[in-house]
């Protein structure tokens, strides 16, 4: 499970975030971090070279807080915790077991892939890459007071971030605008390695030939786009929701820490003014940043007839928002059969079914009637598209669930899945979509904290629960 966001929950068992005796668990999973990880066999469909690439790059994505405050066995655990978002098997309740997890994190993290997506439960910095390094760590605020009680992670650097990565919302000449002058001052005045997508820079040199240090890669290059996730610090989005779900979608294993600048329409997930970019960026490259530690979901296509060696072959998608399953053209209803780990749930006769994140909560499968979720709550939500029944209420599942969405062999019509909202494939009679919680989540650094930046986003992008407020006057029970 993933227990960070669980723990955020229990309100009982909050505590500051301690840490002590964690430097040589660093150490020594520094030591023994070597790419001989590379050639653990795949047992879960996770084979392909890239995803065990992807996953020591996951395992070097983040660093253990280290805190000589306070020290207990309980307080090293929930730190490492929080710190991963992963999840520690229940017997790695003291330094050592921690020591000897993290020597074995590839390993822990393959079996969790095939078990429920989940990661390796100490992640350390890679040496091999010129990456700057992170803590994370969890803290919660407000404890002490009668002020409202806030859950935080939050992310220091533990060295200096040196490379950007630009991404910006196509056509828009106020966005290419905003990026020309954010490049030109990153550059001069904070020296930083800066990557845009190819047509940026083409935009960029057409502007002037001063830009010829923005570094981009191959237009079409799949495999270079796979490898940038080694030498960024940071992404920076200029755009709207749409710019960090396409920025996202980019990483296919870890994803460095997202800022995400609002130049869109709604910006639901983009809390930052761009006219206020460079106190922003200022303070993101000092840290400590707050971040909300977004879940993706793995959806993996079976086509009809599934083969036996599916699980190795099989290409898989992340999406932070949804993966929908429709009619796509089809004027009939769809017929999907649906399992939960293994065992028949239910059927879906009518437009679809729409297997959300929490951070999605509030895009599709709100307009669908699926309740919104704090991003932070992990969970999946399964959440019917006009269904033809007067009981076919959403529901959440829990986060170690995997779900498969079956066109039965006898439907009438095929169906179609899109995955957050783009790259719609037609889903055959026979064939499934299998889901489960993926093991590398979105980092997006919040304006002020998780919880505060959603109860906003709500408020001020959705006019939550906006309504005139009762006069004074009139019938009362006061007397
Ligand atoms: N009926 C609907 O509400 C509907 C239909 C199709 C797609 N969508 C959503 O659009 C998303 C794709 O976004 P896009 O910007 O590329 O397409 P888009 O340009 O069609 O915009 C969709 C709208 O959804 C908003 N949005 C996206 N993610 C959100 C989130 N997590 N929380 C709150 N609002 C969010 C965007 O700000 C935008 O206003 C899909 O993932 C899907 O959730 C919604
Ligand atoms: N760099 C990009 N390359 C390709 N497509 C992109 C890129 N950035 C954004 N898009 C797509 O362009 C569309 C519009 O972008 P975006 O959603 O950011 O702007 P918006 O619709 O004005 O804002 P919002 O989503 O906040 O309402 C989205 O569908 C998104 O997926």
């Amino acid at each position: 499970m993933h227990q960070i966001t669980r723990n955020f929950f229990r309100r009982n068992q909050r505590q500051p975030i301690p840490i002590s005796g964690m430097a040589s668990t660093s150490s020594n999973v520094n030591s023994t971090d070597d790419t001989s990880a590379l050639s653990i066999k795949p047992k879960n469909g996770l084979s392909r070279s890239t995803s065990l690439l992807n996953i020591t790059e996951s395992a070097a994505q983040i660093l253990i807080q280290q805190n000589p405050v306070q020290g207990t066995d309980d307080h090293v655990e929930k730190l490492s915790e929080a710190s991963t978002s992963l999840s520690l098997p229940e017997q790695h309740s003291n330094d050592k077991k921690i020591e000897s997890l993290a020597s074995q994190s590839t390993d822990q993290f393959e079996q969790g892939c095939g078990n429920n997506g989940k990661l390796p439960d100490v992640v350390v910095k890679d040496n091999d890459t010129r990456k700057a390094s992170f803590k994370l760590s969890w803290r919660v605020e407000g404890e002490q007071s009668e002020q409202h009680k806030h859950d935080i992670i939050s992310l220091t650097w533990a060295s200096h971030p040196m490379t950007v990565l630009i991404f910006t919302k196509l056509k828009s000449p106020p966005v290419d605008l905003v990026c020309e002058d954010m490049v030109r001052w990153l550059k001069d005045y904070k020296n930083l390695e800066i990557y845009v997508e190819p047509r940026v820079r083409k935009y960029l040199l057409e502007k002037s030939p001063y830009f010829e240090f923005v570094h981009t890669w191959r237009d079409g290059d799949d495999t270079e786009i796979t490898l940038l996730h080694k030498e960024v610090d940071f992404v920076v989005t200029l755009g709207g929701d749409g710019t960090v779900l396409w920025a996202a979608s980019k990483f296919k294993g870890p994803v460095p820490p997202v800022v995400p600048f609002s130049l869109g329409s709604l910006g639901f997930m983009t809390r930052f003014e761009s006219e206020r970019y460079k106190e922003t960026l200022d303070s993101i490259l000092k840290g400590p940043i707050n971040i909300t530690l977004r879940h993706r979901l793995l959806c993996r296509v079976i086509k009809y007839p599934a083969k036996s060696s599916d699980d190795e072959t099989e290409d898989y998608t992340l999406v932070l928002n949804e993966v929908t399953i429709d009619r796509g053209e089809s004027a009939y209803l769809t017929f999907l059969n649906c399992f939960c780990d293994g065992s028949f749930l239910t059927s879906v006769q009518g437009d679809g079914l729409i297997l959300s994140t929490t951070s999605g909560s509030t895009a599709y499968s709100l307009a669908a009637g699926g309740s919104m979720v704090h991003p932070q709550v992990p969970g999946i939500l399964f959440t019917p598209i006009c269904p033809h029944s007067l009981s076919f209420r959403p529901l959440i599942m829990p986060e170690h669930v995997k779900i498969r969405v079956e066109v039965p062999r006898k439907s009438r019509s095929h169906a179609w899945a899109s995955f957050d909202g783009k790259g719609r494939i037609e889903l055959k009679l026979g064939d499934a979509l299998e889901i489960s919680m993926a093991p590398w989540p979105v980092p997006t650094a919040c304006l002020e904290n998780s919880t505060t930046d959603f109860f906003n986003s709500i408020h001020e992008g959705l006019h939550w629960n906006l309504r005139k407020a009762q006069n004074f006057d009139g019938p009362t029970d006061l007397n």
